[in-house]
């Protein structure tokens, strides 16, 4: 489970979060949803532990990310909003060196390399450098390096940038499959269509704090339209930076 309460976050005079609450549940994907600027990649950070907020507490499976990130860490795999990969690596030298810093060794981390491999399907390329592939192996060699502990709990900013329909796709099913396992899935998007075909809950986030939260179908009936893409128009009171 995934919990931010009362996030405050200023960047100078900017007011990126203001008094942010919500939380993400196993065994669902959640989604955060937001225009350009919105500051859903500030929360997912401040979530994950990589920025410290000025007030206000993230916390995964129970663990605050601020006071203890390693132990956070260990409940998270991070799919992160730049996916740089080091270009001089092989897929599988990616791997395992994320494998090694979640503490895997020996057989047990072998193994779980095997298994990613498996899952992802990335036998063709698991052993190329990986300056030079492409968006859709690149998100798959970074889902690789983020699932291969296991973790229970999954953040994605913007996963889906720079995809094609087909890894879009994979990335779907992938998604739905480990949701199915108990996984608590949340990930941030300004893509209507994909929030609305993938999520069981949807949190809508406007200028730092939320517009409103429930399922796709509970934000059409509180707005009275028939499609998400209206009832976050109303909500939001413009369409500007979503994409449908
Ligand atoms: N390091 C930073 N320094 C200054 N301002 C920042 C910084 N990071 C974020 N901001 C500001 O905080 C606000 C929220 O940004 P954030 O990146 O969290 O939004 P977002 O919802 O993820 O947007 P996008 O969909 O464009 O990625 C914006 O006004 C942004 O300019």
């Amino acid at each position: 489970m995934l919990e931010v309460k009362n996030l405050v976050k200023k960047f100078g005079d900017v007011e990126a979060l203001k008094n942010l609450s919500f939380s993400a549940q196993d065994g669902q994907i959640t989604g955060l949803l937001g225009p350009n600027g919105a500051g859903k990649t500030t929360a997912l950070r401040v979530l994950y532990g990589l920025l410290k907020a000025d007030d206000g507490v993230g916390v995964i499976n129970g663990i605050d990310s601020q006071k203890d990130p390693i132990g956070a860490r260990k409940e998270i795999g991070i799919f992160p909003d730049k996916f740089g990969l080091y270009e001089r690596l092989t897929a599988r030298e990616q791997i395992a060196y994320f494998a090694d810093l979640h503490g895997l060794v020996g057989d047990a981390k072998m193994q779980a390399i095997e298994k990613v491999i498996k899952r992802l399907d990335i036998g063709d390329i698991i052993d190329r450098r990986c300056a030079g592939f492409s968006q859709g192996q690149r998100m798959k060699v970074v889902l690789a390096q983020s699932l291969v502990h296991e973790p229970k709990n999954l953040i994605l900013d913007e996963p889906t940038r720079g995809l094609d329909v087909m890894s879009t796709r994979i990335l779907r099913d992938i998604l739905i499959e480990l949701k199915e396992q108990g996984t608590c899935i949340l990930f941030s998007s300004h893509v209507m269509q994909e929030v609305a075909a993938l999520c069981d809950k949807v949190i809508v986030i406007a200028d730092g704090k939320i517009a409103d939260e429930g399922t796709p179908q509970e934000l059409c009936e509180r707005t009275g339209k028939e499609s998400l893409e209206e009832a976050f128009v109303t909500l939001i009171g413009s369409d500007e930076g979503i994409a449908a």
